[in-house]
């Protein structure tokens, strides 16, 4: 059983703003800190915590639904293995899913007495797509309560966005969110060591963020009761056991993202090419998609491909159908 108090950040912010990669750098940047890593997905496979640079962090992934809402109970249960479990760890990082609302996550830290007791929550930190916040502001209410909720928001992916766009983002974000300290950066590079050291939450400050009274007695799974819809926003994921052809593969992506790639807010995959000894990573945030380098498949992995799918009245079959033309044949 542990009875230090252990830091936690949350890192939120909207679909592909870089909270992976913001967790890269920390991880990086921090190679004295053994952390201990809470990845959320909102689909039925976890890809992030694949996409996390390999160290000996401790890493546990919620799947299949939003920590915000449907896995706070899972949520609890992660802590609690962690608390009585013989896990090393000197702060926990809580990556939620890119539309999850952080204050219901925060709550749990602040309304549960044994939680509390096991860990002190530092502070929330939102990733801001710059290319991207102010249509997603527009359309999905998530990501004006994830910037309201932050202690320190990093305006993220600013390299070629030209100044007045970026002073039109800030004015905006700053409407919103005043209170917040912030950067712009890209790639998430930030001073990490600032970043988990935010002291935010000191108990007049809580109060003040969550809008509500706090109770030491409160059930965590009555946090925001009535904020577990996500619009429309839904996730297909898919798992193919039969390699890609990656031209084709390539083709699809792009050409689908090209014709539909307004219902598309995010794709993420990691894939399984013939006759390729690394991994194909996919990513597409609101456009056209970028293939990189994964790492090489180990000799004792099964290879398979893990493809992540997150928008708007994305029908299954189709999607279906269409990766299923891109399967290498002899
Ligand atoms: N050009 C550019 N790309 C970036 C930058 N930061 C992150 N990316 C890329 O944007 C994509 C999404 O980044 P992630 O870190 O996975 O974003 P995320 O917020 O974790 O995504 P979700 O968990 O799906 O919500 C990846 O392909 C990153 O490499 C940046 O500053 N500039």
């Amino acid at each position: 059983m542990s009875f230090k108090s252990v830091p936690v950040s949350i890192l939120t912010g909207f679909l592909g703003a870089g909270k992976t990669t913001l967790l890269n750098h920390i991880i990086k940047e921090n190679p004295n800190t053994k952390f201990a890593i809470i990845e959320n997905e909102y689909g039925e496979i976890n890809i992030d915590s694949e996409l996390v640079i390999k160290t000996d962090e401790n890493i546990f992934e919620l799947s299949n639904g939003c920590i915000c809402c449907s896995l706070n109970g899972d949520l609890f249960e992660v802590l609690n293995k962690l608390v009585t479990g013989k896990f090393d760890y000197d702060h926990l990082i809580i990556e939620t899913t890119g539309i999850a609302d952080p204050s219901a996550v925060a709550g749990t830290f602040l309304t549960d007495y044994n939680i509390q007791t096991a860990f002190k929550l530092d502070g929330t930190i939102c990733l801001v797509d710059v290319e991207n916040i102010l249509d997603v502001l527009g359309t999905d209410e998530e990501a004006a309560k994830q910037v309201l909720f932050a202690d320190f928001i990093i305006f993220n992916k600013c390299e070629g966005v030209e100044d007045d766009i970026l002073k039109n983002v800030e004015d905006t974000i700053k409407k919103i969110n005043p209170f917040a300290n912030y950067c712009f950066t890209d790639f998430a590079k930030v001073d990490s060591k600032e970043l988990l050291d935010l002291k935010a939450y000191t108990k007049e400050k809580t109060q003040f963020k969550l809008g509500y009274n706090i109770s030491k007695q409160s059930n965590i799974f009555n946090v925001n009761p009535l904020q577990n819809q996500h619009h429309q926003i839904v996730s297909q994921s898919f798992i193919f056991e039969n390699s890609f052809d990656l031209l084709k593969i390539r083709h699809y992506f792009t050409v689908m993202l090209m014709i539909q790639g307004a219902w598309f807010y995010r794709i993420k995959g990691i894939i399984y090419i013939e006759g390729l000894n690394r991994k194909l990573i996919i990513q597409s945030v609101k456009g056209a998609p970028v293939f990189t380098d994964g790492d090489n498949w180990a000799e004792d992995e099964v290879r398979c491909s893990k493809i992540v799918f997150i928008g708007k009245q994305l029908k299954r079959e189709v999607l279906e159908k269409g990766l299923n033309q891109c399967i290498y044949k002899t």
